[in-house]
């Protein structure tokens, strides 16, 4: 079953659109990651999911129900760790828990779900305010799987952790992926993200400019590469024969040093041959590889020339622009 889909689905604020025709397919016992910078419209998504916001246009169900007519039966099938939660400090963790297991009407042993975080029934004694961050997030996901939930779904579950915490967070989307639970998460970091998900959607400004397996986007930006050749004597001579080379851009030449950026890996060996065959002498030789990170992190900061290199999976897109650009409010 398809535990998430959505169509065409908008959102404009005013003159804002802070979703844009979204297409998105996530199927039952699948680790999503949805990724984007801050304003991306992640939240903005997931509110449409869980009925908090109405879309403009487009449509979304959840576990097969419509996400507009069906959130009662939702609600109860899906656990929800909201960004920016935060606990009841008087009240004990187990408190906390008990509260959520009532909410959804189930029948669980607080203490069970406390040990599934990593949380002790001591630490299930004391009152949440004086709970870590960690652990108040972990509590915060003990709560979202009360009633043992089909989906969880996770707005920026690593906010505020740190590189520990981040771990833990993790380790329990994995055990929770393992037990057969369909996990939605979203993040604007994606190193955070790439260790635990089967595939990512990237949204910029509203719109899905990415939707793969993190070795799919691997393979998408794979092989290209900078390299740096230093010489002997003056490279600006050798620039046109470099920049003719298929596969080869961004040529330059400052002195002793050229730099090219490579997309094949079969080009490099052109660069070095086409140098030396113009008769000068390789001093040194850097080729750094763009790294996955490095290419989100281009990409979400504007660059057009990255997202269409990630983009190549979403062909819908530019149809989805058009088929959206009138009619919503
Ligand atoms: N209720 C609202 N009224 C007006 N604008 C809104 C409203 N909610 C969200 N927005 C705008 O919609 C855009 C998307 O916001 P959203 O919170 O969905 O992004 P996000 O990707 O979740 O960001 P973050 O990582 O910061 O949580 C932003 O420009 C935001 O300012």
């Amino acid at each position: 079953m398809t535990a998430i889909r959505t169509d065409g689905l908008t959102k404009r604020f005013g003159d804002l659109t802070a979703v844009s025709g979204l297409d998105l397919e996530i199927e039952e016992g699948e680790v999503f990651g949805f990724l984007g910078p801050n304003g991306a419209g992640k939240s903005t998504t997931i509110n449409m999911l869980l009925d908090f916001t109405r879309p403009t246009a487009g449509s979304a169900t959840v576990l097969g129900y419509d996400a507009q007519t069906g959130s009662d039966e939702i609600s109860q099938r899906v656990g929800i760790l909201p960004e920016g939660f935060s606990v009841y400090d008087r009240l004990t963790g187990r408190k906390h828990i008990e509260f959520a297991i009532q909410t959804k009407g189930a029948d669980q042993s607080p203490d069970d779900l406390l040990a599934r975080v990593g949380l002790s029934p001591e630490d299930g004694d004391r009152a949440a305010g004086g709970y870590s961050k960690g652990m108040r997030q972990r509590l915060a996901t003990g709560m979202a799987l009360a009633g043992d939930p089909d989906l969880l779904i996770m707005d920026e579950p690593s906010t505020g952790l740190d590189p520990t915490g981040i771990n833990e967070m993790q380790d329990l989307v994995r055990a929770e992926a393992e037990r057969g639970t369909t996990v939605f998460f979203s993040s604007h970091i994606l190193e955070h993200v790439e260790s635990v998900c089967d595939r990512v959607g990237i949204l910029r400004a509203g719109e899905l400019i990415a939707l793969d397996t993190i070795d799919g986007l691997r393979e998408s930006v794979g092989g290209g590469a900078t390299m740096t050749i230093t010489a002997a004597s003056a490279l600006d001579g050798v620039v046109d024969a470099v920049a003719a080379i298929d596969g080869v851009s961004n040529v330059t030449a400052t002195g002793h040093r050229l730099e090219a950026f490579v997309e094949r890996p079969a080009a490099k060996p052109l660069v070095v041959t086409t140098v030396a065959d113009a008769g000068v002498e390789l001093t040194d030789l850097r080729i750094e590889e763009t790294s996955l990170e490095s290419m989100f992190t281009t990409l979400i900061e504007g660059d057009e020339a990255a997202a269409t290199t990630l983009a190549g999976d979403v062909e819908s897109a530019p149809d989805r622009r058009v088929a959206n650009a009138g009619g919503d409010e």
